[in-house]
């Protein structure tokens, strides 16, 4: 199948920091990209950074130039590059890797390809993971993506991509801060935080961030140049966030339990426990209603798109078999695929000492890496996910029929 299947983690090269890092910056229309790129830009630390961005950006940016180096590239006044997507992002990305290693443009080492507001950053994505060439040249380093602290709430209620682009990030800037009310703003914080429980939500007025703050999202550090697996991961976010929607659903239907809450927030995604609770619980609601369903889910607008988002992390105690977690991988993307926002791993597999990553987007996932080492003492399988509509109660029976052969 996908590119899971003919990589085996014993044959998985090492993943390696060398290539160009890449950002995606998305965010809905009007919702802050170029305002938070020409605030980037006027920063030092940025000037050997191509952007690629948009036909419809290349208007908000159009100030800052001062100089076309080719029909369809320009130099900045911060020394930075620019090119517009006309027709192929990979055409793009190749072109400026050429014309960089032939001197025809400053030496740059990172990229930043904005997206348009109504774009659904997945192909995207997918493109920088799957192409064989600009694989070897370029590595996706994040997605980062700007929602409007103002107009974010209702964008979310009303266009599933706003919601889409806040659920694939791993970095999501918090735009017009300045002009919304912090109630407003803290509100919106805990919906994006329910949505992608592990991305960073960071305030920024006008564009004015620490440009360190977003880039170097991978899994790779680049100031120890070692993986990062906890910062990347980051499944105890997935873990509180769940904690929390347990705890209103509790309180919704009128028995919040602190006992039961607790052992919500710890040992039920363990795969030896089970998850055979009698009752409903809010994250799942998505495999049984629609959005009129009339439950009170919540939070409390049954319209809203993000309440089909689910993001939670499951915890397996045994090293998986690493054939039963292909099969298992496979038969979620035949399933749910276009539904798999996004799902990052640290595998313990039976088949090697050492832990193996893996990361999907979609039905699309990068090839697994195989660490050089564990970074903590826990060698536990951990997966994270963050779906549309499909719930833990959909992914784990999945798992376990797959990778334990229960159920058979
Ligand atoms: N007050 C305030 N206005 C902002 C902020 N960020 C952006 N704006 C304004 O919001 C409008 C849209 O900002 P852009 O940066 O053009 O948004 P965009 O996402 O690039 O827009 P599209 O490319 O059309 O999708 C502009 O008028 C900006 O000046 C902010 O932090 N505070």
């Amino acid at each position: 199948m996908q590119i899971l299947s003919g990589e085996t983690p014993l044959s998985a090269p090492a993943a390696s920091p060398a290539r160009l890092p890449v950002s995606v910056l998305t965010g809905f229309l009007g919702s802050g990209k170029t305002t938070l790129l020409q605030a980037l830009l006027r920063n030092p630390g940025m000037a050997r950074t191509a952007i690629v961005i948009n036909e419809f950006g290349e208007v908000g940016l159009d100030h800052l130039l001062v100089a076309k180096a080719s029909e369809n590239m320009v130099l900045m006044d911060s020394g930075c590059l620019c090119c517009t997507i006309r027709g192929d992002l990979v055409d793009t990305l190749r072109d400026l890797f050429l014309k960089r290693v032939k001197g025809e443009i400053p030496d740059f080492d990172r990229v930043v390809v904005e997206t348009t507001g109504l774009a659904d950053p997945a192909p995207i994505i997918h493109t920088l993971m799957s192409d064989p060439l600009l694989a070897a040249r370029f590595r996706l380093d994040g997605v980062i993506a700007t929602v409007d602290a103002a107009h974010g709430s209702l964008q979310l209620d009303r266009q599933p991509e706003s919601v889409k682009q806040a659920a694939v990030a791993d970095r999501i800037v918090l735009t017009k801060t300045d002009v919304a009310t912090p109630a407003a703003t803290a509100a919106l914080m805990q919906r994006l935080a329910a949505i992608n429980p592990a991305a960073p939500v960071l305030p920024a007025a006008h564009g004015e961030i620490d440009p360190k703050r977003l880039f170097d999202a991978g899994l790779y550090n680049p100031e120890t140049k070692s993986p990062d697996v906890a910062r990347w991961l980051r499944e105890e976010a997935y873990r509180d966030e769940q904690a929390k929607a347990h705890g209103h659903e509790h309180h919704d239907h009128g028995h919040g339990h602190h006992e039961h809450e607790h052992d919500h927030g710890h040992d039920h995604h363990h795969h030896d426990h089970g998850h055979d609770h009698g009752h409903d619980h809010g994250q799942d609601h998505g495999d049984h209603c629609g959005p009129d369903c009339g439950h009170d889910h919540h939070h409390h607008d049954a319209n809203r798109h993000d309440d089909h988002i689910r993001a939670f992390c499951m915890v397996i105690d045994r090293p998986v078999p690493w054939n039963g977690f292909v099969d298992f991988m496979e038969a979620l993307i035949a399933q749910a695929g276009e539904n798999l926002l996004r799902v990052k791993g640290l595998l313990n597999v039976q088949e090697s000492e050492l832990p193996v990553v893996v990361h999907g987007v979609q039905h699309m996932f990068h090839p697994p890496v195989r660490l050089e080492d564990w970074p903590s003492e826990d060698h536990r399988t951990k997966l994270v996910f963050i779906t549309r509509d499909v719930g833990q109660t959909v992914i784990e029976p999945l798992f376990n029929g797959l990778v334990w052969g229960e159920g058979k």
